[in-house]
């Protein structure tokens, strides 16, 4: 079975992918292009939402628009590092409403222990746009995807900055409906589960909680 992802090539993308993965990158700019590339995946991963037909009176008389059907949104960062790509989504839907989940991998195990679930209410007729920067063996992801399931949720995407094709292939196994949108699907996972090339650990460069 090939892999189910969407990988965003656009160059601005890309370019700010590359900026992120430079070893020495600081805090204060590791926030700036997580916010940046989250405003363009979201754009990306926003594409398909369905429009219906309007009349509104305009400066002329009445004029056709289109604007989105129908479902409302809720975005759902997976703590910590989720949240460094809140506002550049938000930017683009601001009237989201926002679902907290809240995930710690356990170093040695690698597994997701939750800690935090705050999922707003009527999920079952709202699209759930979750964000991650790392998409790794795929724990975290499929883990929140079945906390929104439970709560009636239909209509999933993830939008992750960068994914391994372990953590890809674990939520497309567990969750085919979901797709996944990236800005890079990288090479492997290391011994001790970080992505290669990766970024290292992306929530303690955004929370400034060690140097590299
Ligand atoms: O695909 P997985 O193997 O589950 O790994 C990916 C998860 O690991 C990281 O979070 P972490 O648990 O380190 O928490 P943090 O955001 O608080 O740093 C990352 O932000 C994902 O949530
Ligand atoms: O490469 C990885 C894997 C999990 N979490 C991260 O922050 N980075
Ligand atoms: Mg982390």
């Amino acid at each position: 079975m090939p892999m189910q992802i969407q990988v965003v090539d656009h160059p601005l993308v890309q370019h700010k992918l590359a900026l992120l993965r430079e070893a020495e990158v600081s805090t204060n700019k590791f926030r700036l292009l997580t916010a940046e590339l989250a405003r363009l995946l979201a754009y990306e991963a926003t594409r398909d939402l369905l429009l219906e037909d309007h009349v509104i009176q305009g400066w002329c008389g009445p004029v056709n628009v289109k604007k989105i059907k129908g479902k409302k949104l809720t975005v759902v960062p997976i703590l910590r590092a989720g949240i460094g790509m809140l506002d550049g989504v938000l930017d683009l839907v601001p009237s989201a409403k926002i679902s907290v989940v809240g995930l710690a991998r356990n170093e040695e195990t690698l597994q997701p222990e939750p800690y935090f679930e705050k999922l707003v209410g009527n999920l079952e007729d709202r699209l759930a746009l979750i964000i991650d920067p790392m998409l790794a063996t795929g724990g975290s992801l499929v883990a929140t995807i079945d906390m929104l399931k439970r709560k009636g949720c239909t209509d999933i995407k993830a939008i992750v900055m960068v994914a391994a094709p372990e953590g890809v292939r674990l939520v497309n196994e567990k969750h085919p409906d979901v797709p996944i949108v990236a800005a890079s699907l990288d090479s492997h996972l290391n011994e001790h589960g970080y992505i290669i090339p990766g970024l290292g650990d992306a929530g303690d460069k955004i929370f400034g909680t060690i140097n590299k």
